[in-house]
């Protein structure tokens, strides 16, 4: 069994902490806090051993909370640390996971060159085999590189065109805008969506636009592929429901909204109402010549929590990349198809 820790207890690190547990070659040692709030409060009850900075153990003391230690006693424990602390904390910590000789997993947040490489399980696994140090990449940019990846094993890609329209906070975030715009960001053309897609498929030509709207559901992407032969509606439809990180929404369902898809979570009683697959509308796709046209949404909150599963297995060469996405798959409970 590997010994996975959790440094970050938030909106992706409670997901992989979770997701962590399930795993049958996996052990979690712990998960850190910094403040004795709500969330951990949570993590208590929930039975996860508790690790916090030097100087916060008085005040969990003071609130009753139990910790197991430090977060370097955490570190030390582990053979691999899952890094979900907010953007640019984690390239912090790197120097302590060096004094360690630990090997971590790092998040979209960070820079690209926080790590050896930049991961996505379907476009990259075999690259992120045995590294020290893996970024996965954020959520918008996991479900491009999911969706090309998978195109691009029906017809060779020559371009793709990304419009993406960005929630603007997560469901527990209170302090986030905008309330009542949509925002241009970035407003300049291309959006780090497109840069960043390039980490991992380093020649691809893509360019990206990105808006922030007042939601907290989903994100949205609008996609124009243009390939390097002709393909058929169908072909489009079957590859992506042979792939089980890809879901589609039946056009019967009338189903149009990420309104409608977090409700179906919600409905087939999904923890936290998670939706880790990309959603595809089924009636979006769309052919002409060797365009390709696509609208898809994306839960931001659990989209990379397969891949950070993955990007442990890469990293410890437990698996191969089938292998290893099986499993995540599996125990996960990500099984592609229709949507319902
Ligand atoms: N929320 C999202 O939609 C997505 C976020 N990401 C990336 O995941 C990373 C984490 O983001 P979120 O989970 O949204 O953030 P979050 O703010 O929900 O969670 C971060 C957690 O780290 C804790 N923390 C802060 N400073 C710390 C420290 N010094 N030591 C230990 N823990 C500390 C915070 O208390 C919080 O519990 C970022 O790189 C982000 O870009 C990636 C995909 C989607
Ligand atoms: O962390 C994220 O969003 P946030 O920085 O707005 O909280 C998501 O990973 C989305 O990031 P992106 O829109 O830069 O791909």
């Amino acid at each position: 069994m590997i010994k996975v820790s959790l440094n970050g207890y938030g909106t992706i690190g409670k997901r992989v902490a979770n997701a962590i547990i399930l795993q049958p070659d996996m052990e979690l040692v712990g998960i850190a806090k910094t403040s004795p709030n709500y969330e951990a409060l949570v993590a208590q009850k929930l039975g996860y051993r508790i690790f916090v900075p030097e100087n916060s153990v008085k005040s969990f003391e003071e609130s009753g909370i139990k910790i197991a230690g430090t977060i370097e006693d955490m570190i030390k424990e582990s053979d691999i640390v899952v890094d979900t602390t907010p953007n640019g904390v984690g390239a912090k910590y790197k120097e302590t996971y060096q004094k360690f000789s630990k090997k971590a997993i790092f998040q979209g947040g960070e820079k690209a060159n926080v790590a050896e490489v930049s991961f996505s399980a379907l476009c990259n696994y075999d690259e992120a085999i045995n590294k020290q140090y893996i970024r996965v990449v954020s959520c918008n940019t996991t479900a491009l590189l999911r969706t090309i990846c998978t195109i691009n094993s029906v017809s060779k890609i020559e371009k793709v065109r990304a419009t993406i329209v960005r929630r603007a906070a997560d469901p527990k975030e209170v302090k986030k805008g905008p309330i009542n715009s949509l925002v241009a960001d970035p407003v300049s053309v291309p959006s780090h969506h497109a840069k960043d897609v390039n980490t991992v498929l380093k020649d691809l030509d893509i360019v990206s636009m990105a808006v922030i709207a007042p939601t907290t559901l989903m994100h949205v992407h609008l996609l124009n592929i243009t390939l390097k032969t002709a393909v058929s509606r169908e072909d489009v439809i079957s590859k992506i429901l042979e792939t089980p990180r890809l879901v589609l929404v039946r056009g019967k369902s009338e189903i149009t909204s990420t309104a409608e898809i977090i409700e179906v979570a919600r409905d087939l009683g999904k923890l936290r109402n998670d939706i880790p697959e990309v959603v595809i509308f089924e009636d979006s796709i769309y052919t002409k010549g060797n365009e390709l046209f696509l609208m898809y949404a994306v839960h931001q909150e659990s989209i990379v929590v397969p891949e950070n599963i993955d990007a442990i297995r890469a990293s410890m060469n437990l698996a191969s990349k089938n292998e290893s996405i099986r499993i995540t798959n599996a125990t996960l409970n990500i099984k592609g198809g229709y949507l319902i």
